[in-house]
């Protein structure tokens, strides 16, 4: 990990508009995988003082993963018109001297990522496929289905962010369940048939990933159930939702 310093002096007038663009820049931070954690801190002695601390993966995963990404482009353009006020920037490599705090794996890197999410759901599909309650809403299903839900979990669980980039993000998920009518016994056995693929595969059985993974897909369910009724007004546009460990991340000893 390599913790970078960003030390700006910004003329009091605009601090409001520094605040105001930080926080549309910390929107990338918040989405880059490289990024662990971040943060804008102002002088109290110096009010036109700010320090931005964000820490990185690697010095490595900074230049090549985030600075090289389209998430850099978006971060730049919303701190450009501070880029003078900048008085100094550096990388610290951490020491053994720290506290609390570090970093806390994504549930994609925990589940064991786009491998172990494409095998879940190809299991998942195949149960899917004979269950007399679900699988004709399935009958017509893209080959490329499994892989597809892998990709948007993926996405939900702090990996690759390819189902937006590759295969349409929410708008063209919610248009897959726009008409579908599911019920409630439909939704509860996707739900079940996915917990009984979940232990089929090993994925990791800890009680903190799979209250995690649950409440996911308790929510997830329950949003598809609701949008796919007749006459259903969903929001048409939102960004692919990104899920967390919630109050208990993985326990460390
Ligand atoms: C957490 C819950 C859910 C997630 C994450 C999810 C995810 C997805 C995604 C990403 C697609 C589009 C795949 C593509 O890009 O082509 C899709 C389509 C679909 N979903 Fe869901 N879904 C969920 C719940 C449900 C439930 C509860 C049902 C029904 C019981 C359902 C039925 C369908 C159907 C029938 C399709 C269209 C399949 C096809 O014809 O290719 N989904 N789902």
């Amino acid at each position: 990990m390599i913790v970078q310093y960003v030390r700006y002096r910004v003329p009091s007038e605009l601090s409001d508009d520094f605040v105001e663009a930080y926080q549309r820049a910390a929107a990338c931070l918040s989405r880059a995988p490289q990024c662990v954690d971040y943060e804008l801190a102002r002088s109290t002695a110096e009010p036109s003082s700010y320090i931005l601390r964000i820490t990185w993966t690697s010095a490595k995963d900074q230049l090549e993963g985030f600075r090289n990404r389209d998430l850099y482009q978006e971060f730049s353009a919303a701190t450009a018109p501070f880029a003078d006020d900048v008085e100094e920037t550096s990388l610290y490599q951490r020491t053994a001297v720290r506290g609390d705090g570090g970093s806390i794996p994504s549930m994609y890197d925990w589940v064991g990522g786009t491998e172990a999410l494409e095998r879940l759901m190809e299991r998942f599909y195949d149960l899917v496929a004979s269950d007399d309650l679900i699988g004709p809403l399935f009958k017509g299903m893209d080959p490329g289905h499994p892989r597809y839900v892998a990709m948007w979990l993926a996405e939900v669980f702090g990996g690759p962010a390819r189902y937006t980039t590759e295969r349409g993000g929410y708008r063209h998920m919610l248009t897959m369940h726009l008409g579908k009518a599911i019920t409630e016994p439909m939704r509860r056995r996707w739900v079940s048939l996915l917990m009984d693929a979940a232990d089929q595969v090993e994925i990791p059985d800890d009680p903190e990933f799979r209250a995690a993974f649950a409440g996911y897909i308790e929510w997830g369910t329950r949003l598809a159930f609701s949008n796919s009724q007749p006459g259903a007004h969903p929001v048409q546009q939102a960004p692919v939702p990104h899920w967390g460990w919630g109050v208990a991340p993985p326990y460390n000893g």
